[in-house]
């Protein structure tokens, strides 16, 4: 039994002709890196060179949406455009409701822009209720979870492959 819901590949899928874009937040630092680097590791596993893998960065999560427009549209206009996009956030819960309205809307905004880009867009936003929640998902805790970034990496190299 997969630990923790793995998203197993159900084939190898070849991501050597893919451009795949990196938007990361810059809050919680120390489990963003992780989870980049998780997901950039298995991005190179599935073929994906270097140079098409595109990093940015915006402020916190609640810039993810529009954040990963502006990203998409920039590239097209570059005549360099993405096959998908993993904006990447954690959440920690504090002590408002300043984390629900955040995951809400920013879940929900990922979600619709899949339809509004047509491309792939990962939903890389770990919403978690405390500190160690976030580091086991980012494989930052031995033996406890893995990192969640490889299965972001994962999703985005089959999302725009299996269906062309
Ligand atoms: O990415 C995060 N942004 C957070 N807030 C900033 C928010 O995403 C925006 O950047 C900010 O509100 C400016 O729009 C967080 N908290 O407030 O806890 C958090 O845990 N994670």
């Amino acid at each position: 039994m997969a630990i923790g819901g793995l998203g197993q590949l159900d084939q190898e899928y070849d991501g050597s002709n893919l451009r795949i874009g990196i938007l990361h937040a810059r809050w919680n630092k120390e489990i963003i890196d992780a989870l980049v680097e998780g997901a950039i590791k298995k991005l190179l596993s599935l073929n994906v060179k270097r140079e098409n893998i595109i990093i940015e960065t915006v402020p916190g999560s609640f810039e993810l949406p529009y954040g990963s427009k502006l990203f998409v549209e920039k590239q097209k206009r570059l005549g360099k455009p993405l096959d998908a996009v993993i904006p990447i956030g954690v959440l920690i819960k504090g002590s408002t409701m300043h984390f629900e309205y955040i995951c809400d809307s920013t879940t929900h905004q990922l979600m619709k822009l899949n339809f509004e880009l047509g491309i792939p867009v990962i939903f890389g936003v770990l919403t978690c209720l405390t500190l160690e929640q976030a580091e086991a998902r980012a494989g930052l805790i031995e033996g406890k979870m893995h990192n969640h970034g490889e299965d972001w990496g994962a999703a985005a190299v089959e999302m725009a492959t299996k269906f062309n």
